[in-house]
């Protein structure tokens, strides 16, 4: 039996769509497999009732047919699905290490992130790879179609998780089909300050480049209660705040002796909206680990 633990993660960060993800320190899934004759999936903790144990429509299970290693696969959630928080992503990532393990077969980090991309694929109904890059890899991530470039940094973060469900699907049919030029520079601007941030483990910087006006307002308006949580947020202290992939999760960068302040008030900022809500303090973390 090979068991790994496989993190949540953060996409987007404002300015980065379907490029830049970040592998969050917890919550995280672990995901046991064990050699058998056909694949079969068992799902257990934090939303388990919302996923389907069927292999075809399970990204584990997905991830077990694009290698032709068929296996029992049980995993235990700690990312909640539908979070925002890479929950789906969470479980192919530790599906794709677990297996290609289990199977010994040796492969590169860039064939498994595309293989568990594969298992996103079957639930999104796309192949993006922003939050199975940093699941994989750990840091932070940056995404591309010729390679993925990752750092290693060292930040304070909050991911607060409302009690709303939005899927991934949903909040890809909100994004704009085009934008204006003043808001593509503006993006452009934002995410060479972020990357600048986390190369030198600066929340200042990293919080000025959440900063984008095209794909988070449209995902925001899906989340109740998320204007008065950034509000809170940056009263006490964060440096940025954003939606956490597709939502309706937050993602907010502050300094280590703010984090504290700022779980309690983007918890307390959804509560005023009358949403209960999760803050996980963490920073950046490791990818998918063998246990
Ligand atoms: N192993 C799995 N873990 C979690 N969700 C899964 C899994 N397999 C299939 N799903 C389905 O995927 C959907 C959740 O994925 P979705 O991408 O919407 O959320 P997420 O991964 O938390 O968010 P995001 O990608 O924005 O961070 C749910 O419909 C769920 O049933
Ligand atoms: N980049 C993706 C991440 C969510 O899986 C999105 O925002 O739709």
């Amino acid at each position: 039996m090979i068991a790994v633990r496989a993190p949540a993660t953060s996409a987007n960060l404002g300015s980065g769509f379907d490029v830049f993800g970040v592998a969050l320190d917890r919550p995280a899934d672990v995901v046991r497999v064990e050699r058998a004759a056909e694949t079969t999936i068992e799902v257990t903790g934090a939303g388990a009732q919302y996923i389907p144990e069927d292999p075809a429509k399970n990204t584990a299970g997905v991830v077990a047919a694009e290698l032709g290693a068929p296996a029992h696969i049980r995993i235990d959630k700690g990312v909640r699905p539908s979070s925002g928080l890479g929950s789906s992503a969470a479980s192919a990532a530790g599906a794709a290490v677990a297996l290609a393990e289990l199977y010994d077969r040796s492969l590169s980090d860039e064939e498994l992130v595309r293989i568990a991309a594969e298992g996103e694929a079957a639930v999104s109904g796309d192949a993006h790879a922003d939050n199975v890059a940093p699941a994989i890899l750990g840091g932070f991530t940056v995404v591309r179609d010729d390679g993925i470039e990752r750092v290693n940094a060292d930040l304070s973060l909050v991911a607060c998780l409302p009690d709303i469900v939005v899927s991934t699907r949903d909040a890809r049919g909100v994004v704009p089909d085009s934008a204006a030029m003043s808001d593509v520079v503006d993006t452009v601007g934002s995410a060479a300050t972020l990357v600048l941030g986390m190369c030198r483990n600066d929340p200042e910087r990293v919080g000025r480049g959440f900063e984008e006006h095209v794909v988070t307002p449209a995902r925001a308006a899906l989340v109740d209660g998320y204007a008065d949580a950034c509000d809170a947020a940056r009263d006490a202290g964060a440096t940025g705040v954003t939606v956490s992939g597709a939502g309706p999760g937050v993602l907010a960068v502050c300094r280590e002796r703010d984090q504290k302040r700022v779980a309690g008030a983007l918890v307390g900022g959804f509560d005023d909206a009358g949403v209960d809500a999760t803050a996980y303090r963490t920073t950046v973390g490791d990818g998918a680990t063998i246990l």
